[in-house]
């Protein structure tokens, strides 16, 4: 049943019973509206949300055709903080005559900073970069003008990603380490290290000379400015983040380098020194997505429509398949008085993605409120006392042999793994749900041996689309082919029928799930403790000689 929202024409601006059937119209169904004025073609005013989802289904369609690059969950990036501009070796202007010029070089700007933070909106790393280099801090000039500071690098990434610094290296000890290969004399290897750290002028009274830049040398390590070696790990241990929550303030992560210093600050006016470039960094993101619960089902099921009915979460839904590309993680609440946060007004519809937008455009042009369509649950926002909270992902539709990495293949099935709790989602208006069945089965199984037995709920969805009997039969073969040990639920994502009985089966499964990890951390720390009396702190133990 289509809910009655009351709407009116974009053009004649005459009242019309739904806004569905706007839609309708403007898809030249206009036999839906037969009291309607026929000679009026308003499929002109809504071409561009046609030309969108024929854009959408292109994407889709060539998202599926690159197998899976787009769900990234795992990715290296270099990171370097932006290199120090160089200070100036620059004179006053005086007059012809009035003596010596005093030095007036500005210092260089530091470079930008990288730092780290999250987004609710992210659920995969594919927005990271490979490269990511701070601003450079620009050089400073004449009349003491300093150099600017260069830009600062936010790096986003969702929450549940692991971040670990796994190479670490100075240009320093790169050159370091060329030079020895090429055979030179200790005064040329000090020549060379001198002009990388310092800027000489030699214009003015010849070359710059040895004593020049051996006091330069010293003023700078006096002010901790000459570029000592980078830490080893060793030294300074990497930097390792296990990101669980969002991220308040962002983390700094590469720091840009310092800026050079101008000739004003040197004993010799044709010296400044150069900026600092700090160490390229090689980090590893991992995503791993903290599901309680996991949708696993084909393409075009109804997962993401099952989401939006259990979170309220607004997931991509639409008739084709590959509309999820990105794993989506929504919050299910659930409320001592059996409602949950999607619960929907009885009868209410959840709407294909693309045409709640269209319902909501039309609202925007008339000038109305938008449709309520995801109402909220219960009136009063105080009513309902939490009973549980837990989170769901919808992921992209698996293939067949997903296992063998084919559609989003590997990539998806490592995020999958990680949810205590799977729910298989199959189209009961298919003509033989048990064979999509079977199919997950085996490809949740030939990826890792068990994963198939952790999805002991089996949602069957659609049902509003099949004939009574047929149903039946339907879900008599799965269950004769499963036998007892997994729950099996009917019901209509898409109509909101039948979900109450899956939020109960959900919040029994991760209430289970939950206990049993409290048990399993419980042991491992009374292992740990047991180990770190009697050996030490790396669960070894100590061998009684
Ligand atoms: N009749 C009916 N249609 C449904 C039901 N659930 C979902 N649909 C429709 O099925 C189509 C696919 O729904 P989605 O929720 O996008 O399916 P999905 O499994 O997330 O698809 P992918 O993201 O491509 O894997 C949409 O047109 C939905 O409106 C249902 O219970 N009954
Ligand atoms: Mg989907």
């Amino acid at each position: 049943m289509l809910p009655t929202l009351r709407s009116a024409c974009p053009r004649c601006h005459k009242s019309i019973a739904s806004p569905l059937a706007a839609v309708v119209v403007s898809r030249g169904y206009s036999t839906a509206l037969s009291n309607h004025d026929e000679d009026t073609d308003y499929s002109e005013s809504f071409t561009d949300i046609v030309g969108e989802l024929k854009r959408r289904k292109r994407k889709a369609d060539s998202k599926r055709r690159q197998y899976g690059n787009t769900f990234v969950d795992h990715i290296l990036v270099t990171v370097r903080g932006g290199k120090g501009g160089s200070g100036a070796a620059a004179l006053q202007a005086t007059l012809k005559g009035a003596g010596p010029s005093a030095p007036c070089g500005g210092n260089g700007g530091s470079g930008g900073s990288v730092y780290l933070t999250t987004s609710p909106s992210l659920s995969s790393l594919t927005t990271l970069k490979k490269r990511v280099i701070g601003g450079q801090g620009s050089s400073g000039s004449g009349a003491h003008k300093h150099g600017k500071r260069g830009q600062d690098v936010m790096i986003t990434v969702p929450v549940g990603t692991i971040v670990k610094e796994i190479r670490r290296e100075g240009e320093e000890e790169r050159t370091i380490r060329e030079e020895e290969e090429l055979d030179l004399t200790e005064d040329e290897l000090k020549m060379r290290k001198w002009k990388r750290w310092i800027i000489s002028h030699p214009s003015a009274g010849g070359e710059v000379s040895f004593q020049e830049y051996k006091d330069a040398e010293i003023l700078l390590k006096k002010e901790g400015r000459w570029k000592v070696l980078t830490p080893t790990f060793d030294q300074e241990p990497p930097i390792e983040l296990d990101i669980n929550e969002p991220i308040k303030e962002p983390i700094l992560i590469s720091k840009g380098g310092l800026g050079g210093l101008g000739n004003p600050f040197f004993n010799s006016p044709r010296i400044a020194s150069r900026g600092f470039l700090p160490p390229i960094q090689t980090f590893e993101f991992e995503l791993k997505l903290l599901a309680d619960v996991g949708l696993v089902g084909l393409p075009n099921v109804g997962k993401s429509t099952l989401l939006r009915g259990l979170t309220g979460k607004k997931a991509e839904i639409a008739n084709y398949q590959f509309t999820t590309l990105n794993p989506q993680i929504g919050v299910v609440r659930v409320f001592e008085n059996g409602k949950w946060s999607g619960e929907l007004n009885d009868g209410v519809e959840i709407q294909e993605s693309l045409l709640e937008r269209e319902i909501e455009d039309l609202s925007r042009t008339l000038g109305e409120e938008f449709p309520d369509i995801r109402n909220k649950v219960g009136g009063g926002r105080n009513d309902n006392v939490e009973k549980i909270r837990f989170t769901l992902s919808d992921n992209p539709g698996l293939l067949p042999q997903a296992s063998e990495n084919v559609g989003l293949g590997h990539s998806f099935l490592r995020s999958i793994e990680r949810s205590p709790v799977l729910v298989y989602v199959l189209d009961l208006s298919k003509d033989s749900p048990i064979n999509d069945l079977l199919t997950l089965k085996n490809e949740l199984e030939s990826y890792k041996a068990g994963l198939s037995d952790r999805a002991n709920i089996i949602v069957l969805n659609k049902a509003d689309q099949v004939e009574e009997q047929i149903g039946k039969d339907r879900i008599k073969e799965i269950r004769e082919a499963i036998g007892e040990k997994s729950d099996i639920v009917t019901l209509s994502g898409k109509y909101n029928l039948g979900i109450k009985h899956l939020v109960n089966l959900l919040v029994e499964k991760v209430g289970t799930a939950r206990a049993n990890a409290t048990i399993e951390a419980d042991e491992k720390r009374k292992i740990k403790e047991t180990n770190t009396k009697e050996g030490n702190s790396f669960g070894l133990k100590r061998l009684e000689v």
